[in-house]
């Protein structure tokens, strides 16, 4: 409790002591025109961690080229996919829901002096305005979330750097961590398991094959040391243990290629339409590195991969969507936030 004998009349008011959990997600357009297309792509596409380029050599083929093209063809990939209703993206509505269900879950077990909110990386809500906010409403420790389940520089080390950022404007800094990775926890396999069994409940059932698609990065980024790739490869290994089908049943590939360097490979792209031609007429596909559904899933692989896949003779194609906020979802991120709040909530 804070000491308010002293105060002076003039004093600024000081909000109770609070906890907050900030969950934070990539970011998506305000909308598909071009300019809020080309404002969030640049944003996104000027970020170190995600293009490692110097900028000398990078800005002038961004600002030329990349963003008087990409904005018409992304923002009508957005157009597609879009929640008219709520005028926002999928990710935009889904990572809304999660937040719901998480502060419910969570203020029914510790009450309200727990704050959960959520934060983009790019666009809005911006990580700054939400760490702004947390303080203000008296959040002397924050425990901020990156909502991916393998680590990566693109993803989590961003998300990160920019929480940082955020508390260097801070005059009285919270206390702060952030939450690890959480690819090999059991509950978020038991999630991705469940999420397979609604539709495939035996292996008898099951498609041809199950391919689990990550999102890429570059090869080189793995050379150099980020462990995404490993911790891919173990979520594909940890989800057909669970499921105990046969290891030529799951397979793991990396989609969403960007620009001409290598990625990590297979492709999923390329890869389904192997299967299709080795004779492989009804497959599954799963995104286990997205945490909710977005463009990459609801369009890249419902589309084009699904259309890869069909021509080159594959029939049977099943898309399992994100865990979303699933509550068997929402149960894993708690335990993820309970561990890490240890210390805290005594
Ligand atoms: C150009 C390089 C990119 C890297 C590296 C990258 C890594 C990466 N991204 C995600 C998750 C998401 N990416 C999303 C969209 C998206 N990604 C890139 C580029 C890179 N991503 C672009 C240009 C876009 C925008 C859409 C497009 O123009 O194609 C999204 C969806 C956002 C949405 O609004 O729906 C997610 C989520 C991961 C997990 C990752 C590396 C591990
Ligand atoms: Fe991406
Ligand atoms: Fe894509």
């Amino acid at each position: 409790m804070r000491d308010t004998t002293h105060m002076p009349a003039d004093h600024p008011t000081l909000p109770g002591e609070k906890i907050g959990v900030l969950i934070a997600n990539l970011g998506t357009p305000d909308n598909h025109d071009y300019w809020s297309m080309r404002r969030y792509l640049n944003e996104f596409l000027s970020d170190k961690r995600v293009i490692d380029y110097p900028a000398w050599k990078w800005q002038p083929i961004l600002q030329a080229i990349i963003l008087t093209i990409r904005p018409f063809k992304s923002g009508a990939n957005y157009r597609k996919i879009w929640n008219n209703e709520a005028d926002e993206s999928p990710l935009m509505t889904i990572t809304k829901a999660q937040t719901e269900k998480l502060r419910a879950v969570l203020q029914a077990r510790f009450g309200d002096r727990v704050m959960v909110d959520f934060a983009m990386r790019y666009g809005n809500p911006s990580t700054p305005s939400k760490v702004a906010e947390m303080v203000k409403s008296g959040c002397s420790r924050v425990l901020f979330f990156p909502l991916y389940p393998q680590y990566s520089g693109p993803t989590t080390a961003t998300a990160n750097d920019q929480f940082f950022r955020a508390l260097m404007q801070e005059t009285w800094q919270p206390a702060a961590r952030t939450a690890p990775a959480y690819f090999d926890r059991p509950s978020y396999i038991e999630a991705l398991a469940q999420s397979v069994e609604r539709t495939y409940p035996t292996e008898a059932e099951a498609p041809d094959v199950l391919v689990c698609s990550y999102h890429g990065v570059p090869e080189r980024y793995l050379t150099e040391g980020d462990p995404y790739h490993c911790q891919c490869q173990k979520t594909t290994r940890l989800l057909r243990e669970r499921l105990g089908w046969d290891k030529a049943r799951v397979v793991t590939t990396f989609q969403s290629k960007f620009g001409p360097e290598e990625w990590l490979k297979p492709y999923t792209v390329e890869e389904v339409a192997r299967l299709a031609r080795a004779g492989k007429k009804r497959i599954a596909v799963i995104a286990p590195a997205f945490s909710s559904d977005c463009i990459e899933t609801l369009e890249e692989i419902e589309e084009e991969i699904q259309h890869s896949f069909k021509d080159a003779g594959g029939q049977d194609f099943t898309y399992l969507p994100c865990l979303n906020d699933d509550d068997a979802h929402i149960e894993a991120l708690a335990e993820v936030v309970v561990e890490n709040l240890a210390g805290w909530l005594d």
